[in-house]
């Protein structure tokens, strides 16, 4: 008799993965979480006092790590809604490149090396609060709220409004009123961000029976909170030069950019319910992309430049 049952060689559990490291890599949904990488790294930079460079860069990494790990967690949960979704049908664990089995535990022992890392070498305020916002992102947002209410993103937007804040203490060991707003920068940044993006995949996310917002309460009233959000953002946005946190360079490019982004909302709030090709929503989201980008780039620039200036005695 052998010792092997051969049948069994062709169970499921016993496949060999047919992954490859770029597979492990699209898990970690690279492309979003550089921007909330570079946040993290402008909370770290624009936080007072100086910082040991490696333990900055360990710090940096372990963020990055845990956001990655963040995402192969949704990736593993969402699989089913994924297949059905033809934005993200090609993803590694619908497409059957990786098995779910091993999605879960990339995530989870990444997140475990990520915090563990934090904690150990850095500090345990910002190892709770990376903790807490792969949490929220994996358990809160998306098991719980994404299938739940099409305010999801609202409150899900916490999760990714956190890694300035984990960047931030991980520099200082504590929670401030700067941090805060940058984190509320982003939080209100969200539903535009992601409702400019839903308004024209919409159909996606109705095959897939997810109560994203233009489903539920309509494109009209979507277009229309929108608007509303923008209107909020934007002088959010300025906030950090009116509390004298930074200099006038970067108060008046965030005005530009906010009214440039109530601009954008405004454009996509006139648009009319016959226009299916939707440009001012992309268009919308692309200038959301850069908004964020280009506001965290000024506040770090205008961060370093203050400290060179301090450091010089100017
Ligand atoms: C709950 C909050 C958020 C939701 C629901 C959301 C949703 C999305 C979705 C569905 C996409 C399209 C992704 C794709 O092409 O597959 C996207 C793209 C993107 N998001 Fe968000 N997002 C959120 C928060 C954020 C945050 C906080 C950041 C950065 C700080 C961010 C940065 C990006 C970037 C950079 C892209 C473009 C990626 C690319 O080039 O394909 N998002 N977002
Ligand atoms: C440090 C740390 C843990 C950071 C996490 C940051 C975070 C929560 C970012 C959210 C980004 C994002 C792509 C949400 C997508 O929503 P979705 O999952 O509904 O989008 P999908 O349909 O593309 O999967």
């Amino acid at each position: 008799m052998a010792l092997v049952d051969e049948n069994r060689l062709d169970d499921q559990a016993f496949r060999m993965s047919e992954a490859t490291a770029g597979d492990f890599f699209a898990l970690l949904k690279p492309r979003v979480m550089s921007l909330v990488v570079f946040t993290a790294i402008v909370g770290l930079a624009a936080a007072p006092g100086s910082m040991n460079p490696l333990i900055g860069a360990i710090a940096i990494l372990c963020i990055a790590i845990g956001a990655g790990a963040s995402g192969a967690l949704n990736m593993w949960y969402d699989a089913d809604i994924d297949a059905i979704m033809k934005r993200t049908a090609k993803r590694p664990v619908p497409s059957g490149r990786v098995q779910p089995g091993e999605a879960l535990s990339f995530g989870l022992v990444l997140s475990v090396l990520s915090v563990m890392t934090l904690g150990v070498l850095v500090n345990w305020l910002s190892a709770a609060l990376l903790a807490f916002t792969i949490f929220f992102y994996a358990v809160i947002y998306t098991m719980w709220l994404k299938r739940w209410t099409p305010q999801n993103i609202v409150i899900g937007g916490a999760a990714g409004s956190f890694p300035p804040m984990i960047g931030w203490a991980a520099a200082t060991g504590s929670i401030s009123l700067e941090s805060v707003i940058l984190f509320a920068i982003i939080f209100l940044w969200t539903p535009p961000h992601f409702w400019a993006l839903a308004l024209f995949k919409s159909d996606d996310y109705q095959r897939a029976g997810i109560p994203m917002m233009p489903n539920v309460a309509g494109e009209a009233s979507t277009r229309l909170q929108i608007f509303v959000y923008s209107l909020i953002v934007a002088p959010v946005g300025v906030l950090p030069w009116v509390l004298g946190y930074t200099s006038a360079f970067y108060g008046i490019a965030a005005l530009l950019l906010g009214a440039g982004f109530v601009w954008y909302a405004w454009k996509v709030y006139r648009m009319p319910d016959s226009d299916r090709v939707m440009k001012p929503a992309k268009a919308l989201f692309g200038y959301s992309l850069v908004y964020l980008a280009t506001i965290f780039s000024l506040y770090l620039v205008d961060a370093v430049v203050e400290r060179f200036l301090t450091a010089g005695g100017i």
